[in-house]
């Protein structure tokens, strides 16, 4: 997608200040640019976090992810535009003058020193006496459930444990901003997904104000309370999790996190429930319009995940006495595929094929079985076509 697309679901998560009883870590991101190597890598980013809460930069290597977080951090300046921390501009603040807590894929731990010393190290940083590093450097131990560990070196712990000192070194300092960038991507799989689960369980009980940077959509899907989802240094979509799978804003974002269905068709005007579409002359479907509802006549596009389809005998789908058109999208079973957990529909139809997830234990249609494929409209999206 192109840059200057109009970012969709810019409003921040409401309820993510009151989590925690946050009040600090307001960030303000405005219009962001970063050229690096003569290439423009961030291309104006805006960006509002509310306190408390966890977003998630979530896109493919090489989108601008990193350089995004290393300005927040402030390892990187912008070319142009402003970093605020609770109403104040930081943007020209050095790092080390920022209260960042950051962790990074490396662990990047000291390797001579104990893991508590490690832990205390910005402690010592800030001057703060002996008694006191040791006494927060136990409770940060605690915290990520390190007890009793704080005599090793980095050396002797796994990668799971290494992770977790450099969590509790983040967290020690009380920082404003927490900042992880690919935190999880050096642990196997097993081990990543418990961590992911620790970290964001940790995040909601201390409430620090948290930006994960990540490729991984399972991963952004389970932890964060918004993603925004990032392409060639600008943002698709800045939306709840529920949000940006069930309803893509673009093509990318469709794309991106998971399978997806593309219908094009239509617009068709504006319904209790959603959006009419309309495919050929007969089918009308419906949809939640991401962003400006389209005008009528409009050419749009329609995005649906497998799993929000279903479907339904004709006998189910029967319209409404009155309907001119049918709701829903008649076709012909062409394929059933056994999935273990699910089973894979695949219906052809006017529009193309269309594939259904269905879950374990469904009935399962009978290839060449005249069917109709519906969904709820809160679980498709309608945008402009591109
Ligand atoms: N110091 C640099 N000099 C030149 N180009 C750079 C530099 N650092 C990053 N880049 C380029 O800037 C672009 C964005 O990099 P960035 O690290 O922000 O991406 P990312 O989304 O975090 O990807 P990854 O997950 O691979 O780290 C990439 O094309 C990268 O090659």
């Amino acid at each position: 997608m192109t840059a200057g697309t109009e970012t969709v679901g810019t409003k921040a998560a409401p309820d993510a200040a009151a989590r925690a009883g946050t009040t600090r870590g307001r960030l303000v991101l405005q219009g962001i640019h970063k050229a690096l190597g003569g290439k423009e890598v961030v291309r104006g980013i805006d960006l509002t976090m509310e306190p408390g809460e966890f977003l998630t930069l979530l896109g493919p290597s090489g989108c601008g992810k990193s350089t995004t977080l290393n300005m927040v951090a402030g390892h990187l300046l912008p070319d142009s535009g402003v970093v605020e921390v609770d109403g104040r501009d930081i943007t020209h603040l050095p790092a080390n003058r920022r209260a960042m807590g950051m962790v990074f894929q490396s662990y990047a731990l000291f390797p001579h020193m104990t893991v508590a010393e490690n832990i205390a190290f910005g402690l010592r940083m800030r001057k703060v006496g002996a008694a006191q590093r040791r006494r927060r450097a136990t409770e940060a131990l605690e915290l990520v459930g390190l007890d009793g560990m704080g005599e090793r070196y980095p050396r002797q712990l796994s990668g799971g444990q290494r992770q977790r000192t450099a969590l509790a070194r983040a967290l020690i300092v009380e920082p404003d901003l927490l900042l992880l960038d690919e935190p999880f991507s050096n642990l196997d799989a097993q081990l990543r997904v418990r961590l992911r689960e620790e970290v964001a369980a940790l995040q909601r009980r201390v409430g620090t104000t948290t930006i994960l940077v990540t490729h991984d959509q399972d991963e952004a899907l389970a932890v964060s309370d918004r993603i925004a989802v990032m392409a060639e240094g600008t943002i698709h979509q800045l939306d709840a999790p529920e949000t940006v799978y069930l309803r893509p804003a673009t093509d990318f974002v469709a794309q991106f996190v998971g399978e997806v269905n593309v219908l094009d068709g239509i617009a068709a005007g504006a319904a209790a429930e959603g959006h009419r579409c309309r495919i050929g002359d007969t089918h009308l479907l419906t949809a939640t319009p991401v962003g400006a509802a389209p005008g009528d006549g409009e050419a749009v596009r329609l995005y649906v995940r497998p799993e929000a389809v279903r479907v339904l005998a004709v006998s189910e789908g029967v319209p409404p006495a009155g309907t001119a058109a049918r709701p829903g999208l008649p076709g012909t079973v062409e394929a059933t595929r056994f999935l273990g957990t699910r089973i894979r529909c695949v219906v052809a139809t006017a529009a193309g094929r269309v594939e259904a997830t269905l879950p374990f234990g469904s009935e399962v249609p009978r290839l060449g079985e005249e069917v109709i494929c519906a969904w709820q409209p809160q679980h498709a999206s309608l945008t402009a076509r591109p």
